[in-house]
């Protein structure tokens, strides 16, 4: 899809439409690809875009979250201050499997005092479920995929 040019501006669009006028203070994308869509989300919005990244990639103080996985355990990071108490955030990735990563940011963000308004994705595998993870939490999809 990132090979597409307009394919990549018609999903942005489409985030820009949804979240445009919501009082968003800031736009927290996962590692890696969550960037791609949370670089050009967060100019469009004028908001601030936050880095969600694996441990020890930050430089400086941070905070994190671990989360499990399948086998062991993983864990993402944002620089202290990066999201100030009582702010909405949109946390966005390109992609939902078991939901542990966005889980895992929802806990960050919270754990901080900021609020996360919705979550959202390119693509959700939704036989995974991950939704489930994410507390009644707003998931926004753009595209529903079967199987895992
Ligand atoms: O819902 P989950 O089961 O937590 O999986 C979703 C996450 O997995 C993928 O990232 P990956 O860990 O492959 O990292 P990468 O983007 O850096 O390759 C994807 O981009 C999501 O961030
Ligand atoms: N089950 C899965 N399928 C595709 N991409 C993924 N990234 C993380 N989990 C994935």
């Amino acid at each position: 899809m990132l090979l597409d040019a307009k394919a990549f501006q018609y999903s942005i669009d489409d985030f820009v439409d949804r979240y445009k006028g919501k009082d968003i203070h800031a736009v927290a994308g996962f590692e890696a690809r969550g960037f791609i869509f949370g670089a050009p989300l967060a100019l469009a919005l004028k908001c601030a875009f936050v880095p969600l990244r694996k441990p020890g990639k930050l430089p400086g103080e941070t905070v994190g979250a671990s989360y499990q996985l399948e086998y062991g355990e993983d864990r993402i990071e944002m620089h202290t201050g990066a999201v100030k108490e009582g702010q909405n955030v949109l946390l966005i990735d390109d992609l939902i499997a078991t939901g542990g990563t966005l889980a895992a940011g929802v806990k960050l963000v919270e754990q901080v005092g900021a609020k996360v308004i919705e979550c959202a994705v390119v693509i959700e595998l939704k036989d995974l479920n991950g939704k489930a993870k994410l507390g009644g939490l707003p998931l926004y999809v753009q595209v529903q995929k079967e199987g895992d």
